[in-house]
C-alpha cells in the first residue's frame, strides 16, 4: 500500500477492515493515508482510505505495516479511538486463529459470537479510568447485525469444502507463545471453538467507543490438542496465504452488502449510539473527575461534557 498519499480526507469512511493476512483489498483504490494522534498515542499504522464506486473504506494494519507489533503491543486504544475520530462506526476485524474443534478445518472461516478472555491484564483495556469510570455491557461481545451480513456473504468464499461457521467462541490468549497442550485441551473442555491473541481488548474497546464490531476468524491450524502437527508460525503463514485470497473475496461481498442503503443505520452503528456515554455519565461525581480523563472522553465523544 503506498504511503505517499494525501494525509486528509473530507467525507466520512463507513467501514474499517483490520487484520493480519489482509494487506490490501482488491478493487479498492487508496485515496488517502491518515495519521491521527489520539490521547492514547498513534494507531498501529496509517489509516488508509480506500474507495470503491464512490464508497470510502478505512483500512488499518493491526500489527503495523511490517507486522512489527506483537499482540500485546498493538495499541488497541489508539486504534479504536483513531477510527472513531475519523468517522468510522463499524469494524470488520480479520484474525488468523487456531482451531479447537475437529470440524473447523484449516482454511475454514468462523463468525464468532462469544469470547473467553485469557489475556493477562498486561494490555491497556479500557478508555474509562484515571478519574472517569464507566461500565459497558459485554454479554454479547460481537455485533449480531454485522455478523448476519457476513453470514449472508458466505457464498463468496471459494474452495472445495471450505466452510464459514456462523457461530463460535474465540479464546483470546495472551501469547506471544502458543498454548501448552494442557491449556489447549482445557480450552476445548471450556467450549472454545478457536483461539487467537487479538480479539481482546479490541472488542471491549470497540464497545466502549460505541462501534459495531465483528471479528472474522480464519483457521490456520489445529493448535496442539490434536494428534496432527503442533502449530508453528510456518504453518500459520502457509494457510494464511490461502486464507487471504478467500478473505478478499469475502470482504468484497461484505462491503458490497454493507454499502446498500438498507444497511446504512447498521454501518453508522446507530444501535450503539449513547450506550457507553450513558454508562459513563453518572458514575463519577463531578468532584472526583480528573480534568485530563475528561479531555480523553471528550476526544472519543465530542461535546460529551456539555450539558
Ligand atoms: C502468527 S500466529 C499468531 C497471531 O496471529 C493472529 O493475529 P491476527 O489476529 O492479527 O490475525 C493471532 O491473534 C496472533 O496475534
Ligand atoms: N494456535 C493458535 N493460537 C493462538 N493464536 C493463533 N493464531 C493462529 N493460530 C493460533
Amino acid at each position: 500500500m503506498p504511503i505517499d498519499l494525501p494525509s486528509h480526507f473530507d467525507s466520512k469512511p463507513a467501514i474499517v477492515i483490520g487484520g493480519t493476512g489482509l494487506g490490501a483489498i482488491d478493487g479498492y483504490t487508496p485515496v488517502a493515508a491518515l495519521h491521527p494522534v489520539t490521547p492514547w498515542g498513534k494507531p498501529s499504522s496509517p489509516i488508509f482510505i480506500l474507495e470503491h464506486a464512490g464508497v470510502p473504506i478505512a483500512f488499518l494494519a493491526r500489527h503495523g505495516l511490517h507486522h512489527q507489533l506483537a499482540p500485546h503491543e498493538v495499541p488497541a486504544r489508539a486504534n479504536m479511538a483513531a477510527l472513531r475520530s475519523i468517522g468510522v462506526r463499524s469494524v470488520i476485524a480479520f484474525s488468523a486463529v487456531g482451531s479447537l474443534r475437529e470440524e473447523i478445518k484449516p482454511m475454514d472461516f468462523v463468525v464468532p459470537d462469544q469470547i473467553i478472555d485469557r489475556t493477562k491484564g498486561v494490555r491497556p483495556f479500557t478508555f474509562f479510568e484515571g478519574g472517569v469510570v464507566g461500565h459497558v455491557g459485554f454479554a454479547d461481545p460481537f455485533d449480531a447485525g454485522l455478523g448476519r451480513v457476513v453470514e449472508r456473504c458466505a457464498a463468496a468464499m471459494k474452495g472445495d469444502g471450505v466452510t464459514l461457521h456462523t457461530a463460535g467462541t474465540v479464546v483470546c490468549m495472551e501469547g506471544p507463545q502458543f498454548s501448552t497442550r494442557a491449556e489447549s485441551n482445557m480450552y476445548r473442555a471450556w467450549g472454545g471453538s478457536v483461539i487467537n491473541m487479538s480479539a481482546l481488548p479490541e472488542a471491549k474497546l470497540a464497545r466502549e467507543a460505541e462501534l459495531a464490531y465483528q471479528m472474522i476468524c480464519m483457521a490456520t491450524d489445529y493448535d496442539c490438542w490434536q494428534d496432527s502437527e503442533d502449530v508453528d508460525v510456518a504453518m500459520v503463514m502457509k494457510f494464511m496465504a490461502a486464507n487471504s485470497a478467500n478473505a478478499k473475496h469475502l470482504v468484497g461481498a461484505v462491503l458490497d452488502e454493507l454499502c446498500k442503503l438498507e444497511n446504512s443505520d447498521l454501518v453508522l452503528a446507530k444501535h450503539w449510539a449513547g450506550s457507553a456515554q450513558g454508562a459513563v455519565k453518572f458514575m463519577t461525581k463531578p468532584a472526583g473527575r480528573d480534568p485530563e480523563a475528561m479531555k480523553r472522553i471528550e476526544y472519543l465523544f465530542p461535546g460529551f461534557w456539555a450539558e
